[in-house]
């Protein structure tokens, strides 16, 4: 298990990750979202010790992590970092003998996985042949050769077409299953929920909610949509609701409690007609907006 307790870091005065503390237990995939500038970087190199924090720590199984830690943790960096110019294979080859591999079992898993993900016939060609997608592809490959105890993935699923997208997915899930932590950073909302068994979302350089997706949804506000047969006007004047929305006969409410949406129906019943009225789970979009306003 990884656990970041209060870890921040400055920029001069500019505090750019601000006393950040969540865990990634083992078995987990933790998404870590935020807009542009967030931290969600700065924290990842704090993480694998490419940049030292200016307060708090990173535990690695109940420890103050250690280089020979990180050593088997699997990193893709922001900046990549295959060699455009040397062939893909030969790359993933070496990169894999650094993390401890026999030279031949490197080669294997290397070109087991660069066939599985449609790059079988590109072994031998220069990084910097492939296309955006299929480097990216090599990248993910590269993060997770040796075994890894912990996966640090920033952004791996950008320009990735939807195929790889779920070929990646089922890949990390695969170190899940070994009882792998993973926590990557991803701009794609709907990917990070569908995929993540909890979300970090930070915001200016702390956290601003933590969760399951459950969770956060949890700690939405409680809205309705309801559509009556005729005009729904009136729900302006209904006590305790807050009207968000309003287009003749479809309304989008905000009721104080289930009580007050309870009564609220009755009402709609008592008028006339009621063809919808539905409880709306907000996506995860929503949801980062309202914390991040
Ligand atoms: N080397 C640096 N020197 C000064 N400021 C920096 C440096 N690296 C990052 N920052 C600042 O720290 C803040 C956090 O940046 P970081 O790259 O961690 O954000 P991010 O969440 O990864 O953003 P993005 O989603 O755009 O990649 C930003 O305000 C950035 O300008």
């Amino acid at each position: 298990m990884l656990e970041l307790h209060g870890l921040s870091r400055s920029y001069g005065e500019h505090r750019a990750v601000d006393e950040v503390s969540f865990t990634v237990p083992d078995g987990r995939m933790v998404g870590f979202v935020g807009g542009n500038g967030a931290g969600k970087t700065t924290t990842m190199r704090m993480i694998m010790g490419v940049l030292a924090p200016t307060a708090g720590e990173v535990r690695w199984d109940g420890e103050p992590v250690t280089r020979a830690d990180r050593v088997r943790f699997g990193y893709m960096p922001e900046e990549r970092g295959l060699y455009p110019k040397q062939p893909v294979l030969a790359q993933l080859t070496y990169l894999g003998q650094l993390h401890g591999m026999p030279q031949a079992d490197a080669r294997q898993r290397s070109e087991e996985l660069l066939t599985r993900f449609g790059l079988g016939e590109r072994l031998t060609s220069k990084v910097e042949t492939l296309s955006l997608g299929n480097q990216q592809r090599a990248q993910i490959i590269a993060s997770v050769l040796g075994d890894p105890k912990m996966l640090v993935l920033d952004e791996p699923f950008s320009g990735l077409d939807p195929a790889a997208v779920d070929q990646m997915s089922a890949l990390l899930r695969e170190h899940t299953a070994n009882g792998t932590p993973v926590l990557f950073s991803s701009h794609q909302l709907d990917l990070v929920d569908r995929l993540c068994d909890s979300i970090v979302v930070l915001h200016a350089g702390r956290v601003v909610a933590h969760g399951t997706s459950e969770d956060l949804r949890a700690s939405a506000p409680l809205r309705y949509r309801l559509v009556t047969t005729g005009d729904t006007g009136w729900v302006r004047g209904a006590a305790g609701v807050q009207v968000i929305d309003l287009d003749g006969p479809s309304a989008l409410i905000q009721p104080e409690d289930e009580a007050t949406a309870e009564r609220l129906l009755a009402d709609a019943v008592a008028r006339g007609g009621v063809r919808e009225f539905s409880r709306i789970r907000p996506t995860l979009s929503e949801i980062y907006r309202e914390v991040a306003a």
